[in-house]
């Protein structure tokens, strides 16, 4: 794994949360939309180093057609009620649940990791449709560190790549609406050099 090269802008190493107006929203249209919030944490290098280190990180293998295959990004899940691996996600969930509770309903609870080692690294095209967001609008929140990567959103049923959001270094992304049936989501393959980058993604009951 290539060594994270650290944000230039955030040289601090107080991990800490902003407040989370300033957020913006782009619509989607079809009932989708995105909300986004640079820098939301800071001291994100030194987040990331502690999740690097402390994440019971593993790789999963998984059937592709007729061979397996790996996953290409090392994953961890901590289920509702699990104690996550640093306080400050703990917090994080709590502002997120307060944030959308009228307009999401419920809060958030699970929170699911990826570490993206390098370029080669990716999740292909999809939505997070297992569960009730198989026919429910839901919401994903994801909080990014390291080295920023792109989040690409498009239309399921085919079209132009709608948004492209490069999101590390403590940067905020909530999908929302529709957005996990009428959308899908992907983190493309890089060919640029680029450093190790952890998402964290927060989701409500029943909804992977
Ligand atoms: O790493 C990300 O920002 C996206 C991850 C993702 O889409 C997923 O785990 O379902
Ligand atoms: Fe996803």
């Amino acid at each position: 794994m290539h060594a994270l090269q650290g944000s230039l802008f955030d040289q601090t190493d107080e991990i800490r949360l902003g407040p989370l107006r300033g957020m913006r929203r782009t619509d989607l249209g079809a009932g989708a939309w995105v909300d986004h919030l640079p820098g939301w944490l800071t001291g994100a290098d030194a987040l990331f180093e502690s999740l690097a280190a402390d994440v019971p990180w593993h790789a999963e293998r998984r059937q592709m057609y007729d061979r397996e295959v790996a996953v290409p990004r090392l994953l961890s899940y901590y289920r509702a009620g699990e104690m996550l691996p640093h306080p400050v996600l703990t917090e994080a969930r709590t502002a997120l649940s307060r944030h959308y509770a009228d307009e999401l309903g419920e809060p958030f609870v699970t929170a699911g990791l990826c570490l993206y080692r390098d370029g080669r690294d990716s999740v292909a095209w999809h939505g997070d449709r297992t569960g009730r967001s198989a026919t429910e609008d839901t919401m994903v929140a994801i909080l990014s560190v390291g080295d920023p990567r792109d989040l690409a959103i498009r239309p399921r049923d085919g079209g132009p790549t709608l948004l492209r959001l490069p999101l590390g270094h403590g940067d905020l992304v909530v999908m929302g609406g529709s957005c996990q049936r009428t959308m899908e989501h992907a983190v493309p393959k890089s060919t640029r050099a680029v450093g190790p980058r952890i998402s964290i993604q927060f989701r409500t009951r029943g909804v992977a």
